[in-house]
């Protein structure tokens, strides 16, 4: 056989291009070693099945960053069947009562996949390719029934650093260079035993392999940025899996939307990958022949049901044999078949073809062919197959087992380490979000109008600066609420793809994630205050400014926190801001300060309130028990005694300080539970 890049005319890179698991030995040298081993031989783990072999071969004397897989993954699937529950009544505010309709997405599929070898799955849009990919890499949710195993194991925790999952949608962050975007997975993703400059030298040669050198500085990009190209991006979103070099690589449709060149030069890539002793599985839309000669295997779904499974060379043989021969010569394969998938008899003229699809009474004729196709795969196909993905497992292990989940000793980096790369990143990506000129000149403005419009007020208009001070409560609470609910609802697809690949803790994301907001949730609140404070009038004295700060922004983390569970809870921006303004207003009202005798049925929502207790607080730091304000000419009253204070109750402040610290931690909590319970795995 030729090598792969004399069939398809194309230089790519050599197989030993790939990096491996990459371990230091205890003389300091770098050497490759399989992620899973847990460094010795009694630890091996089951998920390496029949590569206990691989395992007890001495590992390299030195370290190479071009080698092969040294984690070969034999991977096969029997009789996968998957169903989904239809929403019928989404949106809808009565749920029907009549029993939710199923449909099948997938139908007994099957194949078998060796090291080595590039499966494309081919099908009609809507076929179940994608889904069929997601449950290979044990990433779909739901019962699946059937039987897919990896080396003859199940899917495992260990199974998921050895592999690459590159979704038809590139989730990458938008901000980031390219450079920066695979030096940060570099981080997350190789073993701690590297060390950073290690880390970061294995990113910037895979910019080198995947000719990705001339925009290695440029930004990703989004739907309103312009950043780099659709292929680069495609190559950036492959090159973060090839960094931990998966033994196991399966692609969304990588070529969509690309150029033939470019579209051509990605799958010679995957066959070069895929040379490498590794085990690659694509989906493809419309395969040029050029392309479709790269495939070792392919396999063809059409409703959901497997009509081949097997050899891309033997494709024209097998439909040949059960009386499908295309119309015309030299017909691409991948078009004839998509046609058959789309029951399309292939011995039409073009011209028959075109007066076939004009048709509307086509559907029998369609659906006599996809049924005919159906079960001449049963008959003729299935039972080799069958036959095949037995051999060597006596005991197949059911799919449908939950994935472990990654215990403590699994993570590549320590739990510090992952924090401080989480939020260097983050502050990286957002710091055009955070110290965005907009919201800097929002909080600017309001604080220069509102001390304008309390302009020195004093004891003598107590009524206005009680208003300023219940002001700095509401406006500090709307804020930071408004700010915080896009933030997990935002993450959400980044987060799933890379806690799915096993790259950090969610604990030290979230926490990342908290510690990078803080510079500017806080920043811009203490200017607020300082500019307001001084120029309203308020007590002219720094201890009493110095309270008044502390307890905005201690307002401030209780509304962040707030915002962040309501994001993590609904993971839905839209609901999130519905029920957030809702909330807020309940709290403006029953704060005090608008209402004073509201009934006692529904007195007790001002204890929920936080902006309530920081109104109070504020109003407590202003007014001490001694203070008095003129309340008619020539007289002074106690502040104590002027009715707005007075009702507010100000004698112990210290349970003030409690109920908000009660919310700033409990709503954390709530955040985190809520994010935990919507992970994958
Ligand atoms: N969660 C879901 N809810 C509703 N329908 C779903 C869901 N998941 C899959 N489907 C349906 O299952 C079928 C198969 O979907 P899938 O995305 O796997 O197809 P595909 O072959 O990859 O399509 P395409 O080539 O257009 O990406 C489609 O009809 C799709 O609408």
């Amino acid at each position: 056989m030729m090598p792969p890049e004399q069939e398809s005319g194309i230089t790519t890179p050599p197989p030993s291009i790939l990096l491996s698991n990459i371990n230091r030995s205890e003389n300091g040298s770098v050497h490759a070693e399989p992620s899973c081993s847990v460094n010795s031989i009694n630890n091996v783990n089951s998920c390496l099945g029949d590569e206990k072999a691989d395992h007890l071969q001495p590992s390299p004397p030195r370290f190479s960053l071009f080698r092969e897989s040294l984690h070969p993954v034999t991977l096969k699937f029997e009789d996968v069947t998957y169903s989904i529950k239809l929403n019928t009544n989404k949106g809808s505010c009565f749920t029907s009562q009549e029993p939710k309709a199923t449909k099948a997405v997938l139908n007994g599929v099957s194949g078998i996949v060796r090291p080595g070898e590039l499966l494309a799955m081919l099908g009609p849009s809507g076929s179940g390719k994608t889904t069929l990919l997601t449950a290979l890499a044990g990433r779909l949710r739901g019962k699946i029934s059937g039987t897919i195993s990896y080396n003859g194991q199940p899917f495992a925790s260990c199974m998921k650093r050895k592999t690459g999952f590159v979704s038809q949608d590139d989730v990458l962050y938008p901000h980031l260079t390219v450079l920066e975007t695979l030096k940060f997975a570099a981080l997350l993703r190789l073993p701690k035993n590297l060390t950073k400059e290690e880390k970061i030298e294995q990113a910037e040669m895979i910019v080198v392999e995947l000719g990705l050198t001339r925009c290695r500085n440029t930004i990703i990009g989004g739907p309103l940025l312009r950043g780099v190209s659709g292929g680069e991006r495609k190559r950036v979103s492959i090159g973060q899996e090839m960094l931990v070099n998966p033994s196991l690589l399966l692609l969304d449709e990588p070529t969509s939307g690309l150029d033939s060149t470019t579209a051509q030069r990605i799958i010679a890539t995957l066959r070069t990958l895929a040379r490498g002793r590794r085990t690659v599985i694509t989906t493809i839309h419309q395969p040029s022949s050029r392309l479709y000669r790269m495939f070792d295997k392919v396999l063809v779904l059409c409703e959901g049901y497997p009509i081949y499974s097997g050899h891309a060379g033997r494709v024209m043989e097998y439909f040949g044999s059960i009386g499908f021969v295309p119309g015309f010569n030299f017909m691409n394969p991948a078009d004839f078949l998509l046609d058959l998938a789309n029951g399309i008899a292939p011995d039409m003229t073009q011209e028959d073809q075109l007066e076939f699809h004009g048709r509307l009474d086509h559907h029998e004729d369609q659906n006599a062919i996809k049924q005919s196709l159906i079960s001449s795969y049963k008959k003729n196909i299935y039972p080799s197959l069958k036959t095949e993905i037995n051999e060597n497992y006596k005991n197949p292990v059911l799919s449908t087992s939950k994935p472990a989940r990654g215990s403590e000793k699994e993570w590549m980096t320590g739990w510090w380490e992952q924090f401080k790369v989480l939020l260097t990143r983050g502050l990286k990506e957002r710091k055009h979000e955070s110290y965005s000129g907009l919201k800097i000149f929002q909080v600017l403005s309001v604080s220069i109008l509102s001390g304008l419009l309390w302009w020195q007020s004093d004891t003598s208009h107590i009524q206005d600066q009680v208003g300023l001070l219940f002001f700095f409560s509401i406006f500090w609470g709307f804020f930071p609420l408004f700010s915080a609910i896009f933030a997990f609802p935002q993450e959400r697809p980044m987060l799933i793809k890379e806690r799915s690949s096993g790259m950090y803790r969610l604990s030290s994301y979230y926490f990342a994630r908290m510690a990078g907001d803080l510079p500017m949730e806080l920043v811009l609140p203490t200017v607020f205050v300082t500019v307001t404070y001084w120029m309203g009038g308020l007590k002219p004295s720094l201890l009493t400014f110095l309270f008044t700060l502390s307890i905005v922004l201690f307002n401030v983390l209780v509304s962040q926190g707030l915002g962040l569970a309501l994001g993590a809870i609904l993971m839905d921006v839209k609901q999130a801001t519905t029920l957030s303004s809702v909330t807020m207003l309940v709290f403006l009202l029953a704060g005090g300060y608008y209402i004073q005798n509201i009934p006692n049925f529904i007195a007790w929502l001002k204890y929920v309130s936080f902006s309530h207790y920081c109104y109070k607080l504020l109003v407590g730091v202003q007014y001490s028990a001694n203070e008095v304000y003129e309340c008619g000419v020539g007289l002074h009253c106690k502040a104590m005694d002027f009715p707005a204070i007075k009702f507010l109750g100000l004698d112990n402040l210290w349970w003030d300080v409690a109920a908000l610290a009660v919310m700033l931690v409990g709503y954390r909590v709530l955040a985190y539970v809520a994010l935990r319970m919507g992970q994958p795995h």
